[in-house]
């Protein structure tokens, strides 16, 4: 048997949702320059979902869905209240409460392609109701109900605040969530397709995507970039700092790439959106240090910056808790998860690949009395 070490290389699936060819990434073969610059991330995730643009009518009638599902149930919002979240990651929150939401679902169970597309509804539309709950109650703060009248991207924002943003933090959340949206066979992709390649629910395929998001090898790689930054502190640091680390053969979080190996095609968009913002906010530093640390790798390692790397500069700029970093990365890619999981289903065939047997061949049962 020949064992291919993290599965690189393997195809696994196929999928009409998103590709990586030559290190340009599409959804539905349009690229993700023309997607960032121009698209809605409503009009994004009904592409990824009916793999078409949507016309004006299902685009109005999309974030009518949106609006209509996103209130939360009461039972979570009692649940956020009466818990004691100090030092618990809202990673980990965030799975519990999407595994708790079939509980609320009286249809949770139903397997046709239509509950499941308003599965996917609720849960696009209740994952940024959630995650802005979420930072409110544990601040001691009332949760702010969302709105019909404001975009995905404001209406998030909004919850997390209680104010309109203005135009510019809309339009930077906007472009982020874009960028995350899909990502072909990611890792967290790949588990959300497993799970339910058994024909298990929606919300279990879910459910296990999280936890695959939220390794630092994968989503979590964002909140840790930012960890880094605020370390080094200042940009006369950044040297000694990475330095340090590379020569202790210590991964840089935000670099490097199972797939591309000539560039994250997502990464120049966060970094102008890094370098902007931070020139709004008089802190451009944080940008400052990510291209220094981007030069030092760059030249040294020829690993270029992934789509987390500039990120975590834009959400801090966005006044972001940096906690909250993965679980937005969370809030967009639902948008990818769901359209695979309702894809597998489309064309299902259970996952279930061989290991290669490495220990010993031949062994036999001894009493326990008998045991070393
Ligand atoms: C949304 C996303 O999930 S994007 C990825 C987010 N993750 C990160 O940013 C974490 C840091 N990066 C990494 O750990 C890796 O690059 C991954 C997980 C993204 C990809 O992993 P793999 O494809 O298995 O690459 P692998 O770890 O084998 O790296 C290949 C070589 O590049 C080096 N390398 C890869 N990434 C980095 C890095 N961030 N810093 C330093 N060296 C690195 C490895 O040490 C290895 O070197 P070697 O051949 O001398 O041993
Ligand atoms: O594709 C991957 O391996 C990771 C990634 O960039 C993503 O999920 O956006």
């Amino acid at each position: 048997m020949t064992v291919k070490s993290g599965l690189e290389g393997v195809v696994a699936a196929t999928t009409s949702i998103s590709s990586i060819i030559d290190d340009t990434l599409t959804y539905v073969g349009i690229g993700i320059d023309e997607l960032a610059e121009f698209a809605s991330f409503e009009e994004v995730v009904y592409l990824l979902w009916h793999r078409k643009l949507p016309n004006k009518e299902q685009l109005k009638e999309l974030k009518a869905q949106l609006a209509d599902h996103a209130e939360l149930p009461e039972g979570i919002i009692t649940f956020l209240k009466s818990t004691n979240f100090k030092d618990v990651h809202p990673m980990t929150v965030l799975r519990t409460v999407i595994s708790m939401l079939a509980l609320y679902d009286e249809n949770a169970e139903a397997m046709d392609a239509n509950s499941n597309y308003v599965k996917a509804i609720e849960l696009q539309a209740k994952i940024s109701t959630f995650v802005a709950a979420f930072s409110r109650v544990r601040q001691g703060l009332e949760p702010v109900a969302p709105r019909k009248d404001l975009s995905f991207s404001a209406n998030f924002l909004y919850m997390l605040t209680g104010e309109e943003p203005n135009e510019i933090a809309e339009e930077a959340i906007n472009k982020a969530l874009v960028l995350h949206a899909d990502h072909e066979l990611n890792a967290s992709t790949f588990t959300a397709r497993v799970c339910v390649a058994t024909l298990s629910d929606i919300y279990s395929g879910i459910t296990a995507a999280i936890g695959a998001l939220k390794g630092p090898l994968h989503g979590g790689a964002n909140e840790s970039v930012m960890k880094m930054l605020a370390e080094i502190g200042e940009v006369e640091n950044v040297e000694a700092y990475i330095q340090e680390k590379m020569d202790a053969k210590a991964k840089i979080m935000g670099f490097g790439h199972r797939v591309y190996r000539g560039g994250d095609p997502r990464a120049k968009h966060l970094k102008e959106m890094s370098r902007q913002l931070g020139g709004i906010t008089g802190e451009l530093k944080w940008y400052t240090m990510s291209e220094k640390i981007e030069e030092i790798v760059t030249t040294q390692k020829n690993i270029p910056p992934n789509v987390d790397f500039y990120s975590a500069s834009v959400y801090h700029s966005l006044g972001i808790e940096h906690d909250l970093f993965t679980p937005i990365f969370a809030i967009s890619r639902m948008s990818g998860w769901t359209a695979h999981i309702l894809e597998q289903y489309d064309n299902n065939r259970i996952i279930r690949p061989r290991a290669d047997y490495t220990g010993p061949e031949k062994n036999s049962y001894i009493p326990i009395e008998e045991r070393a």
